[in-house]
């Protein structure tokens, strides 16, 4: 038997890295994955625009005028995973690239998700992040950080 398979957290954090290579974002690729208490992926989602808003006609910006940045337009990854699943999320986990936002946090814990399994933390020291934080707590969510590292497209054969 082979003794260097991957675990689950790599598996499933492979795949949230690997749908947010599909993100059109020059700044930040966010890419989540939800999977069921059977270990079954249910969600899949990355941060890009809403159906019918094509890539070259918006902004991917992150400076100057609002309306002249992405930050109104982009459909956060754990939105889009949560609006793909293909089934009820109670009870499941997330596996998402970044630590979400306030917003998506909003968006777990509503949906049922119980469990947050993140690797990048990269904007810890925000507003934001100490609000998602406060409401995971208060509403029982739990969440750990892995680091699973660079996705190596060499390893497959
Ligand atoms: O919870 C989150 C937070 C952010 N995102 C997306 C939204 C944007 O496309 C980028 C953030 O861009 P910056 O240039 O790092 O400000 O990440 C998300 O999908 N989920
Ligand atoms: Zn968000």
């Amino acid at each position: 038997m082979r003794k260097d398979y991957i675990t689950w957290d790599q598996y499933f954090m492979g795949v949230a890295k690997l749908s947010a290579m599909r993100s059109k974002d020059p700044g930040t690729q966010v890419g989540a994955c939800i999977i069921n208490a059977g270990k079954r992926i249910v969600g899949i989602g990355y941060n890009g625009l809403p159906q019918g808003c094509k890539d070259d006609e918006f902004p991917w910006g992150n400076e100057g005028d609002f309306l002249q940045t992405k930050y109104p337009f982009v459909v956060h990854a754990e939105a889009n995973a949560i609006l793909n699943a293909t089934t009820n999320l109670k009870g499941s986990t997330m596996y998402v690239t970044l630590f979400p936002c306030n917003e998506c946090t909003k968006l777990i814990i509503q949906s049922g998700i119980t469990e947050i399994i993140y690797e990048s933390n990269k904007y810890q020291s925000s507003k934001e992040h100490e609000a998602a934080v406060k409401m995971l707590k208060a509403s029982h969510v739990n969440f750990r950080q892995i680091q699973v590292g660079e996705l190596r497209y060499d390893k497959i054969t």
